[in-house]
């Protein structure tokens, strides 16, 4: 794949080359149709009005997405008294008629799993550490880390996330787990002898055990522009309190979470006002946070089929995936679950929306209840 330069921006000029069995996976990677919000290229689009005025980013709602953009963190309430549902506690149980827990389901996803080889895909916030206020501090628990580890005793288990690989495979410390970081675009894989693998994309590497691994990086390319637009970001907002920028590589994090809502606009407008110099880059909305990244057809959804695929999982009747997630981004993943008709993903959320996925759970603390249940269904197996 060439680079080009437009104003130091490295400009991708034609397509990689295509490695035929993973044809489903590199064939669209130049171009970008989107999920959730997004600001260029199809979505909610960037106003080619000259920059500078709150104006834009009123009228083209992103405050309303800002908003928007996480649930509350609270508990469902109770009546005062206790005995009676709150409103919210009756449209939690009417939305679980449509996407039921996956706790008290376990018994109909097992018949599901059958003889069928799970291999389980998990996001982190949210998903396996509570969400906090603080990024650097959301660590999952001790007992969450026993969960997962011993899940993937039994099946094959990878952590796809928002952040960089580097990060999330620090936070969660286990070295038996696949790692992709950026949502999906740095995905580290076991060396195979595939020859198609040897393209820039993808490269080997030694792993902090001495294993050598391989990595599949399909936005390599962006890294220098997403190093650029993450210090224009950290210097433009460096006098708001609160804010935190961060790099994950292949993409950068905007977090407004600990930002007074006066300054949500001023925050808006200078993302907008870096973003319009970044035609190749995109915007999208994650909790409270602006997410920026190259515009290449890549996401969680697709990052599991690459998995699956390396991993020789793919398009088989004999495998069970199961993608458990909380946030717009795991939506490609439940996606490409549902389409492909292969598994189904799990959506982790304690107020009701629509979904891709299969079945819920409301927390994480039920996330490592299903955890558990599914190696306690294993243990038995091995008996
Ligand atoms: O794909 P994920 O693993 O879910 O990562 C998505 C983003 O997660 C982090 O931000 C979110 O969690 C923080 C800690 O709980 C919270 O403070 C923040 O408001 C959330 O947006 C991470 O910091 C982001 O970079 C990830 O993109």
């Amino acid at each position: 794949m060439g680079l080009t330069s437009t104003k130091g921006a490295p400009v991708l000029n034609d397509p990689a080359p295509i490695n035929k069995s993973l044809l489903v996976i590199h064939s669209g990677l130049l171009s970008c149709p989107q999920s959730g919000n997004t600001f260029t290229n199809g979505g909610l689009t960037i106003p080619k009005k000259k920059p500078g005025k709150l104006d834009d980013v009123r009228s083209n709602s992103w405050l309303d997405a800002m908003n928007a953009s996480s649930p509350p963190r609270k508990k469902i309430l109770k009546d005062l008294n206790g005995d009676f549902p709150s409103e919210d506690d009756i449209a939690y149980h009417a939305w679980m008629v449509k996407y039921p827990s996956a706790l008290s389901s376990f018994e109909l996803i097992l018949k599901r799993v059958k003889n069928r080889k799970i291999v389980m895909f998990l996001d982190y916030d949210g998903t396996l550490s509570p969400i906090v206020d603080d990024p650097d501090r959301a660590f999952m628990s001790a007992d969450m880390r026993s969960a997962v580890k011993s899940v993937a005793k039994y099946v094959p288990t990878a952590i796809i996330s928002g952040r960089s690989r580097d990060k999330v495979s620090e936070l969660v410390g286990l070295s038996e787990l696949y790692y992709a970081g950026s949502h999906g675009m740095d995905i580290m894989f076991p060396v195979t002898d595939d020859k198609s693998m040897n393209h820039l994309n993808y490269s080997k590497f030694t792993d902090k055990q001495g294993k050598e691994v391989n990595l599949f990086q399909p936005a390599h390319e962006f890294a220098p522009m997403i190093n650029e637009v993450y210090k224009a970001f950290a210097k433009s907002t460096e006098d708001i309190k609160g804010i935190k920028v961060e790099n994950h590589k292949f993409c950068a994090s905007v977090h407004y979470r600990n930002v007074d809502k006066n300054s949500w606009p001023v925050i808006a407008q200078r993302v907008h006002d870096i973003l319009k110099d970044y035609p190749r880059l995109r915007l999208t909305y994650g909790r409270k946070v602006f997410e920026v990244r190259p515009t290449i057809d890549w996401n969680k959804g697709k990052a599991v089929e690459f998995l699956l695929e390396t991993l020789g999982l793919f398009d088989s009747e004999d495998v069970l995936p199961i993608f458990i997630g909380d946030d717009r981004t795991d939506e490609d993943a439940f996606k490409v679950l549902r389409n492909g008709n292969q598994g189904f993903g799990i959506l982790v959320s304690s107020i009701p929306k629509e979904s891709d996925a299969f079945f819920s759970l409301r927390d994480t603390s039920e996330v490592k209840k299903f955890l558990k249940s599914l190696v306690r269904m294993k243990e038995h197996e091995a008996l």
